[in-house]
């Protein structure tokens, strides 16, 4: 009744307001005003939101929490729902679709959940997507104390028992902010083609690193490892990160340092990495201008120019920035985390970066050898050690003989499920490989005699004048 009343005596305030107010006021602007009046006194909700990113453009942890947690809740109610599932997730995952909402009950009292996709106007920018919490006033304290504490600690647990990987890379759109996607590398270090003393000595490496917690805190060390891959291309560098972060059970962020255009936005990308994970920079001798480094350390002669320097280093991203952002500040506030960097040429790099000390471990995935093909085999066609098959000492010998990158072999083994017909193939592929190098060692070996002769003739006639 008393409720009755209150509303009578406000709606006939508002009814008297409104009529002085058409007076004075525009109809549009009265408009607003009026429904601002009607809603606020009205509204007992409150709304929480929880946006993707955070101001600073790091992933907001909580937004992950309940995009979790939201996936058990999902109910008939909701009309529109998005299904996803990849070889890897057991289940089937479901989440809102835009501007759908959700029930959830907790203790005695119900909540909203709705989620919330705007497409930017300018179709440049990164979409923006939110979820808002709506519940009465009245519970505001048990959902800060409560509620949300349950909504952590349920997505923590679905989290654990899923063990999704996820693969970070920067969006197109908005490169402040990092994008996943779910990390399906088939690639493990059973399937990996190297010589088993060495896929050995990097199990045993990474194994050690994270049982080592307690010797990095004594050492007053980082608890972070380096990895430089480096090799020729198809010879595994991407396959071996694939395995250890399926090893490790690590997300990946990868990092394409050509979409950076200076140290202070790479300083971000890298303080909104997570822990337990391995940070991908590929192709490190193209990425950066190793110039940058060398005409920084001859510009910090000159006083005149450090202005200049200043201005440049705030425009560009070097080699010396990154390295001693990863010595530095990165790592002192973050724990296990691994970076790989890769290259084709070891030797095109910057010796800052193959200083002892700098990476742990220098591996070299080099050519295919006979203990590589029998893994790619076994992984391709079935073939076990135990019973091989009779073309392959011949393809061993060839394989041992030459450079052959696993990329090579697998893409001849797949050819065809047979296994007879996929090894022949093989054998055909490697034997005319082997006859084309042949061929341009011949070529090159006559070039270089002919070159030889004729700067000697060069060189006798030139005695000869003088
Ligand atoms: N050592 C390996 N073991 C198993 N498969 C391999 C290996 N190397 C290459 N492959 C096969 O070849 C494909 C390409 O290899 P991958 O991308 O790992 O090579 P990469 O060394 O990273 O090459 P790039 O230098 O061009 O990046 C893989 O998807 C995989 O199927
Ligand atoms: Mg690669």
């Amino acid at each position: 009744m008393s409720t009755l009343s209150t509303y009578a005596s406000f709606a006939a305030t508002v009814m008297f307001g409104r009529s002085i107010a058409e007076q004075i006021i525009p109809k549009q602007i009265r408009k607003y005003i009026f429904s601002f009046l009607m809603s606020s006194f009205f509204s007992s909700q409150l709304t929480f939101v929880v946006e993707e990113y955070t101001e600073v453009g790091e992933r907001n942890q909580i937004y992950e929490c309940v995009e979790l947690y939201l996936r058990d809740k999902i109910g008939p109610e909701t009309r529109s729902v998005r299904l996803s599932k990849t070889p890897k997730q057991k289940t089937t995952g479901f989440s809102l679709d835009d501007d759908q909402e959700v029930t959830d009950t907790f203790e005695n009292f119900n909540v909203k959940w709705r989620y919330v996709c705007i497409e930017p106007k300018d179709g440049q920018s990164a979409e923006k997507r939110y979820y808002q919490l709506i519940f009465h006033k009245k519970h505001r304290g048990k959902v800060i104390d409560s509620y949300l504490a349950n909504v952590y600690a349920r997505a923590k647990d679905i989290k654990s028992g899923e063990k999704v990987l996820k693969i970070f890379t920067r969006s197109q759109h908005s490169h402040k902010f990092w994008e996943s996607t779910i990390l399906d590398h088939p690639s493990t270090f059973e399937t990996l083609a190297m010589e088993p003393a060495e896929k050995k000595a990097i199990m045993d490496d990474l194994d050690l690193f994270v049982q080592r917690k307690e010797f990095y805190k004594k050492v007053g060390k980082a608890w972070k490892r380096g990895y430089l891959l480096y090799g020729p291309p198809g010879t595994g560098k991407s396959s071996l990160i694939g395995a250890m972060a399926n090893y490790l059970q690590y997300n990946i962020y990868d990092l394409e340092l050509t979409s950076i255009s200076n140290n202070t936005e790479l300083r971000k990308a890298l303080l909104s990495t997570s822990n337990r994970s391995i940070l991908v920079i590929e192709d490190i001798d193209c990425s950066l201008e190793i110039q940058n480094r060398e005409a920084d350390d001859e510009e910090s002669d000159e006083d005149s120019s450090s202005s200049k320097k200043k201005t440049k280093q705030q425009q560009t991203v070097t080699l010396s920035g990154l390295l001693n952002f990863i010595d530095g500040l990165w790592s002192s506030c973050g724990d296990q985390r691994i970076i790989v960097f890769t290259t084709n040429y070891k030797d095109k790099l910057d010796p800052a970066l193959l200083r002892p000390g700098r990476m742990d471990m220098h591996i070299n995935m080099s050519y295919c050898t006979a203990s590589g093909f029998k893994i790619l085999a076994s992984n391709y066609l079935g073939i076990q050690d135990s019973s091989p098959h009779p073309l392959y000492g011949e393809i061993e010998g060839l394989i041992e003989s030459m450079e052959v990158t696993p990329a090579q072999v697998a893409g001849e083994l797949q050819v065809s499920n047979d296994a007879h017909v996929a090894l022949k193939g093989l054998l055909d592929f490697l034997k005319d490989l082997k006859k084309e190098n042949d061929d341009k060692k011949k070529e090159a070996e006559k070039t270089k005699k002919l070159t030889k002769k004729r700067l000697l003739s060069l060189f006798r006639k030139k005695k000869e004048i003088t």
